[in-house]
């Protein structure tokens, strides 16, 4: 098959395992770097354009979309939907999931566990907001925060209240979630692709750290999970319609809660951690399933 990889840049870990094993598996396996294709979106021939030239017909594209560019990304990924090209993870699906609020209704509305969880923009009553998540110690994060920064643990309603406060002066979105203290410090996190997790790592936060976040100093061992928590997975990753995603727990004493869902998981951490040619599955994956305009919405959402 003709299959294009979406990405920003070649040497990314992802990105070059990604290439290799299509290759193996005897595929042609082109990167394309996602910000640099145009295209004329009122033509009735809807075609993706790269340095003066219309790109040829891909059977399917792996999108590799980073946060920063969710906006445009998206707008690629419909586009080479609209000529036919199978997209592993579809674009509505990857514009939903970049949209936190949205997912968490979405999963909370299909009955998957979920921290205790409150959105605010101004809220008029912050102690309301603490209470109803449960007060303290809980955790305040930034909407758009990554890699652990602006995740905050509040010991007290009183150290809530004042992060709240500083967020919202700075005219930040914010979540404020019950601390699952059980997780001791660590999630899990579920590769899925199509209906099964093919791999799954722990990430345990430094010592004295409640981030597992490999970037604050984490580290990521191999975990067996539990049948609820696959079930758990699966379902979330089905939810948002992404065949491919990085669907994080937490291990709470009330079974597993659902963190996030990501729709460009990274490849190295849990390949390194558990051993797995995650990038075969992957192609197994399209190999079996891509289908010329086989998106559920062809791009009309
Ligand atoms: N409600 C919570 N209870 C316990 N631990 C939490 C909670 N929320 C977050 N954590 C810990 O903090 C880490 C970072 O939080 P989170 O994943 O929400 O933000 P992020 O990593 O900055 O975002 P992203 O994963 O999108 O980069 C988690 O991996 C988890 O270990
Ligand atoms: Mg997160
Ligand atoms: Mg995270």
């Amino acid at each position: 098959m003709k299959i294009a990889i979406l990405s920003r840049n070649k040497k990314l870990y992802s990105t070059r395992r990604l290439k290799e094993a299509g290759e193996a598996r005897g595929h042609q396996v082109d990167v394309i770097d996602t910000l640099h294709c145009y295209m004329d979106i009122t033509s009735n021939h809807p075609a993706v354009r790269l340095k003066g030239q219309e790109l040829p017909a891909y059977d399917a594209i792996i999108p590799r979309i980073g946060a920063s560019i969710s906006f445009y990304g998206a707008a690629v990924v419909r586009q080479f939907e609209m000529t036919g090209s199978y997209s592993i993870n579809e674009s509505v699906a990857i514009s939903r999931s970049r949209d936190k609020l949205r997912s968490m209704q979405l999963l909370s509305r299909k009955g998957i566990g979920l921290p205790r969880t409150g959105f605010a923009n101004r809220p008029d009553n912050i102690k309301d907001l603490i209470k109803n998540v449960g007060g303290a110690p809980c955790v305040v994060k930034l909407l758009e925060g990554t890699q652990g920064i602006g995740v905050v643990l509040a010991e007290t309603t009183k150290t809530a209240e004042a992060i709240v406060e500083a967020f919202m002066g700075l005219q930040a979105n914010i979540l404020i979630q019950e601390f699952i203290k059980e997780a001791g410090g660590a999630d899990i996190r579920c590769f899925v692709v199509g209906d099964k997790v093919v791999a799954a790592m722990k990430r345990q936060g430094a010592e004295g750290e409640f981030r597992s976040n490999l970037h604050r100093g984490g580290t990521a061992v191999l975990v067996k999970l539990s049948k609820e928590e696959r079930a758990t997975a699966v379902a979330a990753a089905n939810i948002m319609g992404l065949n491919m995603c990085g669907v994080d727990i937490l291990r709470s004493s009330r079974g597993p809660v659902v963190m996030e869902v990501n729709s460009s998981p990274g490849l190295e951490g849990i390949e390194t951690a558990t051993k797995k040619d995650v990038a075969d599955l992957v192609f197994q994956f399209i190999e079996k399933n891509a289908k010329p305009y086989r998106t559920r919405t062809q791009g009309k959402g």
